[in-house]
């Protein structure tokens, strides 16, 4: 049975759903690294919110992990190169908590307007300030909007409806979407200079840290007011406060800090400061949302194989997985053969689907093939990663569906371009179930591809087969199967052999000096 950890605090829906999907669930929350550390090794998922930080270090502990589910949207505490490289999913919930994190927005963009921590808390303590708090209306202000995805066009919507004016920067906001959303799309800089409000909402990534720089608050409009519902990380803190300070800034409420829990803060304190300890999804609506979504979607994972909202690897529904499961297994078969045998930098591959094998989705069979061809070069390589990697190596990476019919019910093809050419390798499933090798390098052979197995290439000739198996027998060498396929009668013949043990080099040299072979190669499957 499946393990997880609920390491934060998680509404109990989500262990519900856990024990009814079947698996096993522990919440421990509070734990530090260290301590999470010696546990992390026992678990298969590890369910999360903001606080618990799956780190390299805790990731290089996590022996049995495969999966870590976000209940939430951020996932900068989640080393994500890690876990990919780890062969760990990862998944957060992206909708559940979003109208909540914008209404947050939209109700520290008020508190700020009309100064209402302040004006609460001197009223409480029996001032009746009246005429302390003069407040500004945001009716017909603009409303600078840095990120436009989930939550920013939500804020958006929001403020159109108290009738504000919005302004964009978002560098992935097409001119169309920006029409849909009735925003205008427009520069940093333009924004910085137009807006009265200004309010954050993307995530924080290499281009996004700081993005609110000293440099950049300096060219903001004076009386400028600012909310952070966002990450800490993306706003220059000192200059921020300095900003308040010198009156520049109007006012700043953040809900979200560089360091968190931010308990001590150089900005507490300061005049039209607010603050909520990253209260943006904690609304009981939003919390139910996003431990439903994420029980389901780990358990799915899990139990299944079905995977979504994957950050590194593609979707998979739960009633697809175990369609696609033997099509996986040719698929990467297919990827590790042309891995094997074909030499030097590939350039290019492509994975060409017909039959039955059209009909599904291609993603996950073109992880597969990756993963089979990336592991020639990496044991850690899995469906998560090898796409990452194959990015990095700079294959270009192409996926066809053919409507066709074919000679065989269901078909993959995996080619793969080499400085000797293109070279392609085909298989099927017999039974919908068994991967069988039907095409290698365009002459037919019909093979399982299973555990040690010897390739030749050789001149068609009598006595070929005998000599060769002569020579196996006196290495001890015992045959399991025995494929032989050739262009035609004389030509040039490919065998693959499926033997008991490893073939060594030793013996590799001895194939390779009988007459008549060209190639010969150990594989493994
Ligand atoms: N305070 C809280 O409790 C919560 C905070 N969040 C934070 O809000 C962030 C945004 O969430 P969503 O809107 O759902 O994400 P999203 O992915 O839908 O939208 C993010 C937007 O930021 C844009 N973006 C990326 N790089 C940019 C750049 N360099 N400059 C300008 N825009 C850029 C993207 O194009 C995208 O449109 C999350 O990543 C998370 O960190 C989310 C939920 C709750
Ligand atoms: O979903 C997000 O990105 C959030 O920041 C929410 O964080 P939390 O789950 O409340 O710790």
């Amino acid at each position: 049975m499946p393990k997880v950890l609920i390491s934060d605090k998680m509404d109990p829906k989500a262990a519900e759903i856990f024990r009814a999907r079947g698996v096993e669930v522990d919440e421990i929350t509070g734990k530090t690294p260290e301590e999470l550390k010696a546990i992390i090794g026992q678990y298969d998922g590890l369910a999360i919110r903001s606080s618990t930080k799956a780190t390299k270090e805790i990731l290089e502990a996590a022996t049995n992990l495969k999966v870590i589910g976000r209940a939430g949207i951020g996932v900068d505490n989640v080393d994500i190169p890690a876990a990919s490289a780890k062969g760990v999913v990862v998944m957060n919930t992206p909708f559940g908590n979003s109208i909540t994190t914008a209404e947050h927005a939209i109700a520290l963009m008020f508190a700020l307007a009309r100064q209402l921590p302040e004006a609460d808390l001197s009223t409480q303590a029996g001032k009746w300030e009246k005429n302390r708090f003069m407040g500004v209306e945001l009716t017909g202000k603009t409303l600078g909007l840095i990120g436009a995805g989930n939550i920013g066009s939500i804020v958006a919507d929001r403020a159109q409806g108290l009738k504000m004016k919005v302004v964009a920067f978002d560098p992935f906001l097409t001119p169309e979407r920006a029409i849909e959303m009735g925003v205008e799309k427009v520069s940093l800089d333009d924004l910085l200079l137009r807006a009265d409000f200004i309010t954050l909402h993307t995530p924080l990534t290499d281009q996004t840290r700081n993005i609110l720089s000293a440099e950049n608050l300096a060219k903001t409009k004076r009386g400028v007011r600012i909310i952070n519902c966002a990450r800490g990380g993306l706003i220059d803190e000192a200059a921020l406060k300095e900003g308040l300070e010198s009156g520049h800034i109007a006012g700043a409420a953040l809900d979200v800090f560089a360091v968190e829990p931010a308990k001590e803060h150089p900005l507490f304190g300061t005049p039209n400061f607010v603050s909520t300890p990253h209260l943006g999804a904690s609304t009981t609506e939003a919390q139910v949302n996003v431990a439903i979504q994420v029980a389901e979607q780990m358990a799915d994972f899990l139990v299944s194989g079905g995977v979504t909202n994957a950050l590194n690897m593609p979707s998979l529904s739960a009633e697809e997985a175990p369609r696609l499961k033997p099509y996986m297994a040719l698929a990467e078969k297919l990827g590790s053969l042309v891995g094997q045998l074909a030499h030097g930098d590939l350039k290019n591959i492509a994975i060409e689907s017909e039959g039955a094998a059209a009909e599904l989705n291609q993603k996950p069979i073109v992880g597969a093939v990756l993963a089979g061809l990336m592991r020639v070069h990496s044991d850690t390589v899995n469906m998560v990663n090898a796409p990452f990697l194959a990015k990095e190596r700079g294959l270009d990476v192409r996926e066809v569906r053919h409507d066709r019919e074919g000679d065989y019910h269901t078909m993959v093809r995996v080619t793969v371009g080499t400085a000797q050419g293109d070279r392609s390798v085909a298989g099927t499933l017999f039974g919908n179930a068994a991967p069988r090798l039907v095409e290698l390098f365009g002459i037919k052979v019909e093979a399982d591809l299973a555990g040690p197995m010897l390739y030749i290439v050789n001149e068609d000739a009598p006595g070929f087969i005998g000599r060769l198996g002569t020579t196996l027998g006196e290495a001890g060498v015992n045959i399991g199967t025995f494929h032989l396929g050739r262009r035609e009668a004389g030509g040039e013949a490919i065998l693959l052999l499926s033997v008991d043990d490893v073939v060594s080099e030793a013996l590799l040299a001895q194939v390779r000096a009988l007459p008549g072979v060209k190639t010969a190669m150990a594989l493994t499957f």
